[in-house]
């Protein structure tokens, strides 16, 4: 009989009270707390061999009800809490729940008390890896007995060495028999990873955590040849995508004959980039007697019917639970409105205060944006792009690029930067809504891995509200609405930053400078080195004024009270009624307009270019009305509430539109030629390679997949067929959003016409209607950054 375990606090799992189940024949119970360490990891052995009747379930909580009450919504992360749940059904599982008990005692975690080979330990601890994480502690025990396993933690919360460490201990005890170390040998290890990316990860911390395993990592788009030797000169584990594992085994180069271990790393991720059946064909192909150890952050009916049919009895082990919140802790959450032009000119901003000079990871829907955001981001901070279109050289160059600080921005589509392992990520900016609480989950888990901080950004239109309080309720996280960083904010983290380089100068170097330091000094006082740290930033000018209702850089917002004893109605034309009595040049510019939600106050905001606004300040201005500069929003007056900003883009919003079904269904009409039955290796024969490059012949703006099916960007061009169809309905729409800008004000000059596919702004002249790639105006670039 299989069991169900949960643990609600990720890192504090230390000291396990393990009791039998309430209804079980016996109530006796192991206690952990006070075990000697020499017999703890042999007492955890036996504790769980104990349980093999009546599962364990502990003492803390009454009766555990692993169901989550809330309704799951289409789509949503809650219906793979009930799809664990039900697998844990169909196994005839029972629940065990881990709870924490007491106070932490790691001395039941540290590696160096679990009976494992000294030199896996000390690859570990050389790694500063010291203690076991919860998911390792909870698959360690199950693992080593040779159960099969599904299980779920939250992102970087070290799954990689659950089933590493186990795998591992086995490996180096059967090393001693001398057929194992021979050369030629075929693997006992197969991990199949969704993307080339995490494929090298996994290969990477097996590598490092036990350095005298052959571990061989196999992927599309490099040559077959250096994998082809590699698994010929013998190897204990291969980690790979499963389109070149699959070519490779019709090639005769790999064989899986003596396969012991088999992982399935992010499990439903497969199903997303559209391996199953080559998932299934190599589950097919695999020795039966072998232990199989499943990952998945969600269970839809594939991955479920994989387990069933390819798992032998298997213990569930659901780290996640009903936990409502899907994320790692640690992780500061902030929603910012803005628009489809505004999201552009903030970004740089974003950047400077949330990741204060550390790594942010920005992430698009389309490779095409990745390119773009990455180009405008270039002008003021390092940045590069990562996605499917990108050769795999050049990927790696960047990814090592961005783990070693060459550069510190990285604009990602979702696939591209799915399961990464990258210390240290700081920041992520969701630059455009993910389409489903899955993935949000994955791209914020970049950030806050293995127990540190970090921050994720949403920026999200006004139409996108909804959608967002959709994503907190799927996600069971809560952001914090806030306003995009003020200018003062900007300059004030800039400076601090510029501050932090200073101490990287040479001591010689200063020397040479202290001499006219010296004389600056006394000249001119501290507003010498004031004026240092000012064009060190990058701020020899003064930054240009920002609009706090669309952030475009170049405008003031400004506020109009009347006096309350005017009685007449108040409207936009009272304020364009204003200003072309005070100052005709400012009714013919003014832009925005939004009047005061509080019934109260009579008034206005209203958005003016700079230096008409700086005159209209200087202006007399008739008496029972007030005109003043906002410089901050919300926070300015008492009374004023920044109004929903009126969205000038598409409403690409695509969250929760795809159903496991219509993700196959749509994957459906690119699927790979001659892959229609399970069948074998035998059918595909030996130009199937080519085949499966042959299906993926477009090339277009939508962010289609080039050649690159391991890596594979399939959701991005998912997202970006649908960002074109969003497009297109925007253009419609548009018409409507810009039109009413330009009834009020004049400012947007080009409307789009119904023929502009693209809805957002473009990246070099700022123009609405067409991409950076298309601008007429290439020649005339200008930064936004
Ligand atoms: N016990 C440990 N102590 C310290 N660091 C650890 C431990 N286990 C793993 N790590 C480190 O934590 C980081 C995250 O681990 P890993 O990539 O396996 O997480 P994950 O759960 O697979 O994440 P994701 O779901 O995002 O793929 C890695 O850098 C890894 O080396």
């Amino acid at each position: 009989m299989a069991s169900l375990i949960g643990v609600s606090s990720i890192y504090q799992i230390p000291t396990l009270e393990l009791y039998q189940r309430p209804n079980a024949a016996s109530t006796s119970s192991v206690r952990l707390q006070s075990l000697d360490s020499k017999s703890h990891f042999n007492n955890l052995l036996r504790a769980h061999r104990h349980s093999s009747g009546p599962p364990f379930k502990t003492g803390l909580k009454p009766t555990p009800t692993f169901l989550p009450s809330a309704v799951a919504t289409p789509n949503s992360s809650l219906l793979s809490q009930e799809a664990f749940k039900g697998l844990a059904r169909d196994f005839d599982q029972n629940d065990i729940e881990f709870q924490p008990a007491g106070p932490t005692n790691t001395d039941e975690l540290d590696i160096s008390k679990l009976d494992l080979p000294s030199r896996l330990v000390d690859s570990l601890q050389s790694r500063g890896i010291t203690h076991l994480f919860p998911i390792q502690r909870a698959v360690f025990v199950p693992a080593l007995e040779g159960r099969d396993i599904i299980a779920r933690a939250k992102t970087g919360t070290g799954k990689t060495l659950a089933f590493g460490i186990p795998i591992i201990k086995g490996l180096t005890e059967d090393e001693q028999e001398p057929s194992l170390r021979r050369s030629g040998r075929l693997p006992r290890v197969l991990v199949l990873a969704p993307t080339r990316e995490l494929a090298k990860q996994v290969e990477k911390e097996i590598k490092e955590s036990a350095p005298y395993l052959n571990t061989v990592c196999v992927y599309g788009g490099v040559s077959y040849v250096s994998q082809q030797s590699a698994l010929s000169r013998g190897v204990d584990v291969v980690v790979g995508t499963p389109g070149r594992i699959i070519d490779l085994i019709n090639g005769n180069s790999l064989k899986l004959n003596e396969v012991q271990y088999l992982v399935l790393d992010e499990a439903d991720q497969m199903l997303a980039v559209g391996f199953e059946e080559d998932v299934e064909v190599i589950l097919e192909n695999l020795p039966s007697q072998r232990q199989s150890m499943l990952f998945s952050a969600t269970m839809p009916a594939w991955v479920k019917k994989l387990a069933r049919k390819y798992l032998n009895n298997p213990l569930t082990i659901d780290l996640v639970g009903d936990e409502e919140e899907k994320l790692a802790e640690g992780i500061k959450l902030y929603a910012i409105a803005a628009t489809a032009t505004s999201k552009r000119s903030i970004l740089s901003d974003l950047v400077t205060v949330y990741a204060k000079g550390g790594k942010t990871i920005v992430f698009t829907q389309t490779k095409r944006d990745a390119d773009e955001v990455s180009l405008a981001l270039t002008n003021s901070i390092a940045s590069e792009a990562l996605h499917g279109d990108i050769s795999q050289h050049q990927r790696e160059r960047t990814l090592n690029g961005f783990r070693q600080g060459k550069f510190t921005v990285l604009v990602a589509t979702d696939v591209a930067a799915r399961g990464l392992d990258i210390p240290n990520v700081d920041l992520i900016i969701h630059y455009e809504l993910p389409n489903d609480p899955e993935t949000f989950v994955h791209r914020s888990g970049r950030t806050g891995r293995a127990g540190k901080h970090g921050t994720a950004i949403l920026l999200y239109t006004s139409s996108q509200r909804r959608t967002v309080r959709s994503l907190e309720r799927d996600v069971g996280c809560k952001f914090e609405f806030v306003s995009p960083p003020a200018m003062e904010e900007v300059l004030e983290s800039s400076a601090q930053q510029v501050v932090a380089t200073l101490t990287g100068v040479h001591p010689e170097s200063v020397q040479f400078f202290t001499p006219t330091a010296q004389k600056l000094i006394e000249e001119q006082g501290t507003s010498a080195l004031a004026a240092a740290l000012a064009q060190l930033s990058g701020f020899s000018r003064p930054p240009s004024s920002r609009s706090l209702i669309t952030h475009e850089q170049g405008w003031t917002t400004l506020q109009l009270i009347r006096d309350s004893d005017n009685t007449r109605y108040f409207s936009a034309r009272s304020v364009t009624g204003f200003l072309s009595d005070v100052f005709s040049s400012a009714a013919d510019e003014v832009g925005k307009i939004h009047i005061i939600a509080d019934e109260r106050v009579q008034g206005a905001v209203f958005d003016l270019p700079e230096e008409i606004a700086k005159e209209l300040l200087n202006k007399d201005i008739p008496p029972g009305n007030t005109i003043s500069k906002i410089t901050k929003a919300l926070h300015v007056t008492l009374y004023w509430q920044l109004p929903p900003l009126q969205d000038d883009g598409p409403p690409s919003d695509f969250y929760g539109r795809f159903s496991d079904r219509e993700r196959s269904n749509r994957r459906g009409s690119t699927s790979r030629g001659g892959f229609t039955s399970r069948g074998g290796f035998a059918s595909r024969g030996g130009s199937t390679s080519r085949d499966r490059r042959g299906f993926k012949t477009s090339r277009g703006w939508e962010g289609e997949d080039s050649d690159d099916d391991d890596f594979s960007d399939r959701s991005s061009r998912r997202g970006g067929r649908n960002f074109k169809t969003g497009g297109n309905s925007w253009s419609r729409a548009s018409g409507k959003s810009s039109g009413d800008d330009w009834l009020i004000g004049g400012r947007r000059s080009s409307r789009p016409s119904s023929s502009d596919r693209f809805g957002g702004a473009c990246f070099n002249c700022g123009e609405s209607g067409h991409r950076a790639s298309d601008c007429p105006s290439t020649s005339n670039r200008r930064s936004f950054f």
